[in-house]
């Protein structure tokens, strides 16, 4: 049986992960919701939401640094590792908010951690083994995806993200309160606009890449490649639409329903009302998520 929910929000470096979580902690403040949050982040120095969880109480970057002379990505690898080798502090801090809470783990920005190595994947299989439906929101900061070969680089970091983790996954379109001042500062919409009109003009951005078209991309990629990259670029394009998963919801920090939809959305993949009110006879479908989280590899380790 469940004890506590949670969401493991990664993405890239100044994706706006920290600042997520802060905006749950605060929007729950005033819904009745209980949002804990737990840092991840060896290197993390200042918080803006109240940090519940702080992995720096077990290992710091600084003193990976200073003591083992590592630089700063080398040193974040081994903070994460130590923490697996040591993931009973981290279980022991958790099971205080184990009922009914929902834990937000504040994670690391670095890349590496979810294209290739594997702490992050074992981390959410022995939190989901501790009892917690996990799932991940993966932030992608929207004010760089303006043009279709970044959205292309942006879902394969997404794909590679989820795969790694093996968790009901959630990707969110950061920062898009400000999109249409991003684009100003690039030079692509600079007109002078009345609040309504810049309104609209935000709507239109977010829209333009919620829905943007692999074939579309496609065609607009193709026409900076040689013709000989042709057929490489659709296989690219076509990994993507295989796993018709990569879609994103777009998260405007100043928009109440913009911040609920996603409250929604998490709610849904870790089935938190379900659980909630239990009733005889209706177990959730993911129970195998903290029976088995992991698969066939069900044998202990982390
Ligand atoms: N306007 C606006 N700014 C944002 C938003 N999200 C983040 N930012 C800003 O973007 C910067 C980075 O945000 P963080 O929340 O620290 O990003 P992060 O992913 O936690 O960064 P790292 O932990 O360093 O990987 C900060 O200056 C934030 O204030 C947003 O939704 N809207
Ligand atoms: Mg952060």
């Amino acid at each position: 049986m469940a004890t506590g929910f949670g969401c493991m929000v990664v993405g890239p470096a100044g994706s706006g992960k920290s600042t997520f979580c802060q905006v749950l902690q605060e929007s729950g403040e005033s819904h009745k919701r209980l949002y804990k949050v737990c840092n991840l982040d060896p290197a993390a120095e200042v918080f803006k939401y109240k940090c519940d969880i702080d992995i720096r109480d077990l290992i710091s970057l600084d003193d990976v640094q200073e003591e083992l002379k590592f630089g700063p990505n080398g040193g974040l690898v081994y903070c994460m590792e130590y923490l697996i080798e040591n993931v009973e502090w981290l279980l022991d801090e958790l099971q205080e908010f184990a009922e009914d809470s929902f834990v937000l783990f504040d994670c690391p920005g670095q890349i590496e951690l979810y294209s290739h190595l594997d702490v992050m994947q074992r981390l959410a299989k022995a939190i989901s083994r501790s009892g917690f439906l996990l799932c991940a929101a993966y932030c992608a900061d929207g004010t760089f995806i303006d043009e279709p070969s970044k959205y292309i680089s942006a879902c394969f970091t997404a794909l590679s993200t989820m795969t790694q983790l093996g968790i009901p996954h959630l990707n969110i379109l950061t920062k898009c309160d400000k999109l249409k001042q991003a684009r100003a500062q690039t030079g692509g919409a600079g007109d002078a606009m009345d609040e309504d009109q810049e309104e609209d003009r935000n709507e239109a951005l977010i829209d333009q890449i919620v829905t943007m078209g692999t074939k579309d991309c496609l065609q607009n990629v193709n026409q900076f490649f040689s013709p000989k990259y042709f057929e490489l670029n659709k296989r690219i394009v076509e990994v993507i639409e295989n796993f018709n998963l990569v879609q994103y919801i777009p998260l405007n920090i100043q928009d109440e329903d913009s911040v609920d939809s996603i409250i929604t959305q998490m709610d849904l993949l870790v089935q938190y009302d379900e659980y909630r009110m239990p009733k005889e006879g209706n177990m959730p479908d993911n129970q195998e998520q903290m029976d088995g989280a992991g698969g066939e590899d069900d044998d202990g380790d982390y």
